[in-house]
This record gives C-alpha cells, structure tokens and sequence, in this order.
C-alpha cells in the first residue's frame, strides 16, 4: 500500500455485539475523534445484505475522515463496498488472492498468533502489516492464540513493516507492547465496550504521543 500517513497509533475494530445497527457509525466516528489511525469492519453475521450496506457506509465514513478502512476477511465485501483493504488470518482467503483481487493500492493485513515465520513469509507475499497476539486475555476472542510480549522485540528485529498487537489490551498493558515495538495496538471491547468511546480511544493514542513513545525500541 502507498499509504499517505504512516500506519501507526490506534487500531479500532467494529464488533457486532458492542457496535450494532445504528450505533455502529456514530461509534466508529467517536473512535475516529479519539484518534484511531485505522479501522476494522468486523462482522461474522451471515446477512450479506446488511454487511455490505454497513462496509460501504463505513467506507465512506472513514474516506472522509482520511482514516483508511479494512474489511476482515472478506476481500470480495472490501472491493464491493469501497475499502482500502482486507485483514486476513490463517482460516481466511489467500492474501495474494486478495491483492490480486484488490490491486497494488490496496492494504493487505495478515494475522500471525504467535508465529514470526508466518510473519516473514506474509511480509515476504506483500502484506502491508503484520499482526501478533491476543498478548492478553480477550473479551471479544477468549479462544485466542495467545503470544508473550518478548515476540514483539524479535519481530521488530527482523521485519520492515508495521507490527499490530491484538488482545485483551488496555491503556495501562499497551505502553509495553509499544515499547516492545508494536506500531498499532489492535482493540475492540476496551474502545466500543466504553461508556465514552472518544475519551477511550484517546487514552490508546495517547500512548503515541512522543512523551509515553519516548520508551519505544528505536
Ligand atoms: C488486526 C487484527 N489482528 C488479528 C485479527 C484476527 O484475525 P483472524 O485470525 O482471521 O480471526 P478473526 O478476526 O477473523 O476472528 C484481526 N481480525 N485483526
Ligand atoms: C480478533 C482477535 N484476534 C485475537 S484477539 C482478538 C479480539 C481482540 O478484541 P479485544 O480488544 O476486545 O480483546
Ligand atoms: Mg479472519
């Protein structure tokens, strides 16, 4: 992807339990207002109708908000409805497919758990990021993979691209992924399972700003 601002701070994704119907814009532009720097539309209902009527209208949320959205896993839903991407994990469609699918603009987001040789190979196809975790126990995905913190470091060793970091994570437990390298901190239950979406996702973008990253790996 020929991204226009680095991918880097909060990384919000829709859940359709926290975030349903009507809700679901009003919260992801609260999110938005907060600070997110990226957005994932996150559904696993069966009513291709209404995710494709909520993909697009995000879509053009978040085109107006210069905040790029990614579908997961569907990369056929991210064209149809406008997207700049795809997330995809190990039981989801090819991301070369994808990309084909998508074309060279497009962002091409890849789960990896706990594994760094998935993470090389997925960097070596042409993903745009890579994502690590859960890191800690998940409201949202209590089945999780779970992958220690120290994987960041190592990853952020070997690998070029942005690094995401997913699960169970806080404000209080995201400053260490961070300085452990993580370039986006991937949430869902600690943003829309808040009273007050904005002032959460300000609390995660927050751990950007140059006086918490200062404690960041080079
Ligand atoms: C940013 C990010 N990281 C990981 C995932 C998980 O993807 P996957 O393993 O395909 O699981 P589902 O989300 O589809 O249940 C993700 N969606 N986003
Ligand atoms: C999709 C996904 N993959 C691993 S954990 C997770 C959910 C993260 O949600 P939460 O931030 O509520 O733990
Ligand atoms: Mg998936």
């Amino acid at each position: 992807m020929t991204g226009e601002r680095p991918l880097c701070g909060l990384y919000v994704l829709t859940d359709g339990a926290l975030t349903p119907g009507a809700r679901l814009l009003p919260a992801v532009a609260a999110a938005i207002r907060g600070g997110a720097r990226l957005v994932q539309y996150r559904d696993k209902g069966g009513d291709a109708r209404r995710r494709l009527e909520e993909a697009t209208a995000l879509a053009a949320l978040c085109r107006r908000a210069g905040v790029p959205l990614v579908v997961n896993d569907d990369p056929a839903l991210a064209r149809a409805a406008g997207a700049a991407g795809v997330h995809l994990g190990a039981d989801d469609p090819d991301p070369a497919e994808a990309r084909r699918l998508l074309g060279p603009q497009a962002l091409v987001g890849v789960s990896c758990y706990d594994s760094l040789a998935r993470a090389e190979e997925a960097a070596a196809a042409g993903a745009d990021y890579v994502a690590f975790g859960s890191f800690f126990p998940s409201r949202t995905k209590p089945a999780a993979r779970r992958a220690p913190p120290a994987l960041l470091q190592r990853a952020r060793a070997r690998l070029a691209l942005p690094l995401v970091a997913i699960g169970g994570i806080t404000p209080d437990n995201g400053a260490a992924l961070v300085a452990a390298g993580a370039d986006l901190l991937a949430v869902v239950h600690g943003v829309f399972g808040a009273a007050d979406i904005e002032a959460a996702a300000r609390r995660y973008a927050a751990l950007f700003e140059p006086a918490h990253a200062s404690g960041r790996e080079p």
